[in-house]
Parts: C-alpha cells; sequence; structure tokens
C-alpha cells in the first residue's frame, strides 16, 4: 500500500482516498476549534462570496465562521450564511475538512451544501456575493485544496480529508493534504457531528 493511501490523523470517517500529495509528515495534533462553510447552488451556478477581511482575505469561499460556544454546527452554519449573504437555506451536511497550521488550533470545518433559499443575497462587511459557472469555478483564488473536494461537493459525494499549511509572513504554503470518499455511497447527507 502507498503511505499516502493512509487515512491522516484527525480523518475519522470510513472513507477511501481520491486525492492525496505534498511530503514529509502530518503536523502534530493541537486543540480543535470547529468552523462552518456553507455553499448555495443553483442549477449550473454556484455562489460563492469574495472575503473582504480576516482570514482569506480576497479569497472566494463559502459562507461560514467559527462556531461559537453553545451552539450546534448547524445553527452556526445557518447564522453564519445569514450574517455573511443575507440568506437562509435549508443545509445538507456535505463533508468535513481540517485545516491544520502549525501553532494554531486544528480548524474542524464541517462543509454544507444547499440547492435553495429564501430572502435577497446581499453583500456584507466580511463578504461580497457572487455567481460562478460550475464550469468556471476559480479555483487559483481559493484556498489550494479546495479544487479537490468541491467537485465532490458538486457531485453530492460526501467526503472528509485534511490538508496541512506552513505560514509564511501573510501566505499560506500547502505542505501535504488527503480526501476521501466513502465508496459505499453515491449520494448521501451526511450527519453533522
Ligand atoms: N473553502 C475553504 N474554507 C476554509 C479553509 N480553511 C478555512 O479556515 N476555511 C474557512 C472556514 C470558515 O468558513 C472561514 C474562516 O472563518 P472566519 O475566520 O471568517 O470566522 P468568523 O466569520 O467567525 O470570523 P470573525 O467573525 O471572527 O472575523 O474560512 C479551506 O482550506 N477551504
Amino acid at each position: 500500500m502507498n503511505s499516502m493511501d493512509a487515512k491522516p490523523p484527525g480523518i475519522i470517517d470510513e472513507v477511501k482516498m481520491v486525492h492525496g500529495g505534498g511530503s514529509g509528515d502530518w503536523f502534530p495534533a493541537e486543540e480543535i476549534r470547529k468552523y462552518t462553510n456553507v455553499f448555495l447552488i443553483q442549477g449550473d451556478r454556484l455562489l460563492l462570496g469574495y472575503k473582504k477581511r480576516g482570514l482569506g482575505i480576497h479569497k472566494y469561499n463559502g459562507f461560514g465562521g467559527k462556531v461559537e460556544p453553545n451552539e450546534s454546527t448547524l445553527d452556526a452554519a445557518q447564522r453564519e450564511l445569514q450574517e455573511e449573504a443575507g440568506i437562509i437555506a435549508p443545509l445538507e451536511h456535505a463533508g468535513t475538512l481540517l485545516f491544520v497550521v502549525p501553532g494554531s488550533k486544528w480548524a474542524h470545518i464541517d462543509i454544507f451544501r444547499a440547492e435553495e433559499y429564501s430572502g435577497t443575497i446581499a453583500e456584507s462587511d466580511e463578504m461580497r456575493p457572487e455567481w460562478f459557472n460550475k464550469g468556471e469555478i476559480p479555483f487559483d483564488n481559493m484556498w489550494d485544496t479546495d479544487r479537490y473536494w468541491l467537485p465532490l461537493l458538486l457531485a453530492n459525494r460526501p467526503f472528509s480529508g485534511r490538508a496541512d499549511y506552513e505560514k509564511k509572513g501573510e501566505d499560506f504554503i500547502l505542505k501535504k493534504w488527503w480526501f476521501g470518499i466513502n465508496p459505499n455511497t453515491v449520494s448521501q447527507a451526511n450527519q453533522c457531528i
């Protein structure tokens, strides 16, 4: 078995590798902090937000942020979608990403998808929403590993993965990554943890 085939530390879901790369050891364990991220899909279009401040500034991303104490992950995802894009939507759990940077808490990000919404999409202090055709997603202006798992989210294939970065000044340098899917699930909503 290739060493990259083995699930990295922190991945607990029953998944098999579909993408992996990089070199060196996985970074050591840290305390975990929970985050959310939401992607809205309408037919051939995907709604992204251009991040105006904070972590991931000037990148396109889904809408999300930290899960507050005493808040469920789903409630946090709905709150962040409302705060950052002005809408509410029924959410389906799509995948999990461990975002690892040495010296910081691990970000355990629960990623959701929605295909309908209510309200009016609106720019916020943090995000400028913009629609993209599924064939024109700006992966070069997103976090480096989104190109591996966003197609799985669009295909409704629950995924689980890990991305290790090193921070150099303001830049995040991707060191190692691993993404897997459960080969037995074709299209299934996951429980949110
Ligand atoms: N797509 C993608 N999203 C990521 C990656 N890493 C990462 O932290 N994120 C997401 C998780 C969160 O949705 C967002 C970071 O949350 P945030 O710092 O904006 O949190 P927040 O809204 O609570 O921030 P604030 O109010 O404290 O300013 O970025 C990644 O590799 N890919």
